[in-house]
């Protein structure tokens, strides 16, 4: 359904409401005979669900996962892989405040404006609920990539103004917000407690690296491996920036400081000396390790008072009620790992097809 899907060969697409009965996804295209379990998509599900911190969202849903279809004897079949979460606490009758406002921030408005009626139970449709399918989907994907060796790792990189330092890989998950420093973790639990006092909500960057990708992924023109990364990114929920690379930084940089000088390492292997490019050129990955970056606007759900216009267009002031994340970053980790590995899972697929090597080898030649 148009709008629903992401994916041109390995494809997702998500279906379900926050409050409806269940949540999901139906992934096409993935090879047949990759080992996949329940336990591979509910360990990626289980980072992603709701209320394991006092910064997440208190509605606390198991968020289970049943693969329908498209697995047999623990290997995928070439077919469709459903996957379904059920609902257990939705909880709607919280909702019946915003059924006839519109809440600022939140895609409330503008669904009413297009469908002319909207799923007032929480964000419905367009709740952060729906990355469920997202997660379970980019699961699939990142078994597939684990086979070539190629590994995603998503962080917060800054969480309101407090932004880390130093990357420690250990601290990643030693902290609720996900930040690779301990010191930034600490700063930010602060500002975090403070904003949640002042019934304020947080936002944030997410950082992730995609590594063991050779040169030669994405497109010159249109599928560009950036473009791609870059709409898989801003389709999450709240995510209103992107950077590859240096990203804006590189607006202020001279030519001389942006590129990244080749050279052939000790292997005998092309190497860059930096990666200001974040590992892609010309929409085509170059071998270094990728660097993306997407900026998280703060929750739009706030518990204080706020503006707003009723349906009928009269002003009224409006005070949420429901179970909100204070800050989404946290929440949105795996869900940036997910779309990253959908979209390289996707890329190597194409790239298979638009290259006279992939018709060669199925033909053994
Ligand atoms: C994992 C995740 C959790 C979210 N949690 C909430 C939430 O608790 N309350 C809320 O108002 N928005 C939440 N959002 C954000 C809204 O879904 C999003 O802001 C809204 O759909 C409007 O879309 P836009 O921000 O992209 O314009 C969440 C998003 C994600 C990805
Ligand atoms: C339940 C989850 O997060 C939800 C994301 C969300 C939103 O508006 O995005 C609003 C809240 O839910 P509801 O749709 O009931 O208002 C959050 O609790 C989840 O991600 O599993």
């Amino acid at each position: 359904m148009a709008g629903s899907s992401f994916g041109t060969i390995f494809r997702i697409t998500t279906w379900g409401e926050s409050h409806g009965p269940s949540i999901g996804v139906v992934v096409d295209g993935c090879p047949a005979g990759l080992f996949l379990s329940e336990e591979d998509i509910q360990m990626q599900l289980n980072r992603r669900r709701p209320g394991q911190s006092r910064y997440s969202t208190p509605r606390n849903e198991a968020d289970r996962v049943h693969i329908l279809s498209g697995i047999f004897e623990g290997r995928t079949t070439g077919t469709p892989i459903a996957m379904e979460v059920i609902n257990e606490t939705q909880r709607s009758k919280d909702y019946s405040k915003i059924a006839n406002s519109y809440r600022p921030g939140h895609a409330d408005y503008t669904f009413d404006q297009k469908y002319g009626f909207r799923d007032y139970r929480g964000g419905g449709r367009s709740s952060g609920r729906e990355t469920i399918g997202r997660v379970a989907g980019g699961a699939v994907a990142m078994k597939l990539l684990e086979q070539l060796g190629i590994s995603i790792t998503a962080y917060a990189s800054s969480i309101g103004p407090v932004t880390a330092n130093t990357f420690c890989p250990e601290e990643i998950d030693n902290n609720p917000f996900h930040l690779p420093d301990a010191k930034a973790a600490a700063m930010a639990q602060e500002y975090v407690d403070r904003m949640m006092e002042e019934k304020e909500s947080s936002g944030g960057v997410i950082e992730c690296r995609i590594m063991g990708v050779p040169a030669g992924l994405g497109d010159p023109v249109f599928e560009k491996l950036d473009a791609n990364l870059s709409k898989a990114l801003v389709s999450i929920g709240a995510v209103k920036g992107i950077e590859i690379g240096d990203g804006f930084a590189a607006a202020h940089a001279v030519g001389s400081e942006n590129n990244d000088s080749f050279y052939i390492n000790e292997d005998g292997n092309t190497a860059k000396k930096t990666n200001h490019a974040g590992g892609i050129l010309g929409g085509i990955s170059d071998g270094d390790t990728i660097i993306v970056r997407a900026a998280v606007k703060p929750t739009p759900s706030i518990f204080r008072p706020q503006q707003t216009i009723s349906r009928n267009k009269e002003p009224m002031e409006l005070t949420i009620k429901g179970r909100h994340d204070p800050l989404i970053v946290p929440r949105a980790v795996v869900v940036v790992e997910a779309m990253c590995a959908l979209t390289i899972a996707d890329s190597l697929l194409l790239n298979m097809t638009a290259q006279m090597d992939g018709v060669l080898r199925f033909y053994n030649k």
